[in-house]
C-alpha cells in the first residue's frame, strides 16, 4: 500500500536576525515588524543572519551520524528509558507524537544541561539530571556541549526580538531566559517503508509544547507545516545557511493565541535517510506563564488558566509518553 503525503509548496518568511547582535533601532523595528506577521501567520519562519559556525553544524551532524550508525546494542548502553532526566537514545517508534496515529519513525538522542546526580534539581525537578554520553564516538561530547550553548544564546536572542515584535522592551522576557530547561534532540528518519502502517510518519502531526524551537535541517525534504487559511500541508524545505524557528504551545498561551503554534509532522519519503536538530527552548521551570496584557483586547478574557513552565511540560511530556 501506498501512501499519500503530498504537501504545496509555500514560502515562509526568512528573517534575518542580525539587527539584534548590535543594530540600529531602526534595523531591529523593521525585523520586529516581519517577525509579527510570521507569529501572527504560521509562528513557523527561516531565521538567517544567527552567526553560528557552519564547522560546528557540521560536526553536530557528523557526530549525530556515527551516533546512530553504531549497532543497537552500543545505543542502547545509553538508553533514556535508564536515565530519570529523559536523556539518552530513544529508539525507533519510542514516542507518538499524533494521537491514533501508529509510533514515530525516527530514533533520537537526548541532551540536556549537564547537572549531577546528586543535585538537589536532579532529584527534584523535572527533566533535569546528569547526561549519557556515548563514549565510542570520538568528540561527540565536546561537539554537542558547544552547539547547545550556541543555541541557548541563539534562543535567547529570538526570545528578545519576540519581545520587540510585541511592542515590548526588548528585555521583557529575561527572566524567562534565567537558567532556562533546553533540550537539544538529534533525530534520524530512515527512509518510509514501502509498506507502512496506515498513518504512519516519522513525526506524527503535533505542535511543539515550549516556548520556541530552533531546528537545524539537513539536505533532505520531509517537514511539512499546517496551512490552516489553505486546509492544507506546505513543505518547509532546508534553505542552506538558515534555521527553521517556530513557536511552541507556551507561546500561544502567553499570547492567547495571537501568537500560532501550529501543527507541522514529518514524512520522510524522498527514499533517503534524513536527519535534523531541534533545540526546544523552554525557559525557567519555575516561570509562570499567563496571558500576556498586550494581547488582551478590552472585553477579551485570557483563554488559558495561568501554570508553570515545570507543570506545562510534566503534562505534555505525559500526554505523548502515554
Ligand atoms: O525533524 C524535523 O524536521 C522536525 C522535528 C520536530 O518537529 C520535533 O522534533 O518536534
Ligand atoms: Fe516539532
Amino acid at each position: 500500500m501506498t501512501q499519500q503525503y503530498g504537501a504545496q509548496a509555500a514560502n515562509l518568511p526568512v528573517i534575518d536576525i542580525s539587527p539584534m547582535a548590535g543594530g540600529s533601532e531602526q534595523s531591529k523595528a523593521a525585523m520586529a515588524d516581519t517577525l509579527r506577521e510570521a507569529c501572527e501567520h504560521s509562528g513557523f519562519f527561516y531565521v538567517s543572519g544567527h552567526g553560528i559556525d557552519s564547522a560546528l553544524i557540521e560536526q553536530v551532524f557528523n557526530a549525530s551520524k556515527q551516533f546512530f550508525d553504531l549497532p543497537m546494542a552500543d545505543k542502547l548502553l545509553v538508553d533514556k528509558a535508564q536515565s530519570k532526566a529523559n536523556r539518552g537514545y530513544e529508539p525507533l517508534r519510542g514516542q507518538t507524537l499524533e494521537a491514533g496515529a501508529p509510533p514515530d519513525l525516527k530514533e533520537g538522542f537526548y541532551i540536556g544541561e549537564e547537572v549531577a546526580a546528586d543535585d538537589e534539581r536532579a532529584l527534584t525537578r523535572f527533566n533535569t539530571g546528569p547526561n549519557q554520553w556515548p563514549h565510542s564516538v570520538a568528540d561527540f561530547r565536546p561537539a554537542m556541549e558547544q552547539y547547545y550553548a550556541a543555541m541557548e544564546a541563539l534562543s535567547a536572542r529570538i526570545m528578545a526580538a519576540l519581545a520587540l515584535s510585541l511592542g515590548l522592551p526588548e528585555d521583557f522576557f529575561a527572566d524567562f531566559c534565567e537558567h532556562p530547561l533546553c533540550t537539544l534532540r538529534l533525530l534520524h528518519y530512515p527512509p518510509q517503508p514501502g509498506n507502512p502502517e496506515p498513518g504512519e510518519k516519522g513525526c506524527g502531526a503535533h505542535t511543539d509544547f515550549g516556548g520556541i524551537t530552533v531546528l537545524l535541517l539537513d539536505d533532505k525534504p520531509g517537514l511539512q507545516v499546517w496551512d490552516a487559511a489553505g486546509e492544507r500541508w506546505i513543505d518547509a524545505n532546508p534553505i542552506p545557511g538558515t534555521f527553521v524557528v517556530n513557536l511552541g504551545d507556551m507561546i500561544a498561551r502567553w499570547t492567547n493565541d495571537r501568537y500560532r503554534s501550529t501543527l507541522h509532522r514529518v514524512v520522510n519519503t524522498s527514499g533517503a535517510e534524513r536527519y535534523s536538530v531541534p533545540f526546544f527552548y523552554s525557559g525557567n521551570p519555575d516561570h509562570e506563564v499567563r496571558c500576556l496584557p498586550v494581547c488582551l483586547q478590552p472585553g477579551d478574557a485570557p483563554r488559558y488558566p495561568v501554570t508553570t513552565v515545570e507543570a506545562h511540560l510534566q503534562e505534555m511530556y505525559r500526554r505523548t509518553y502515554a
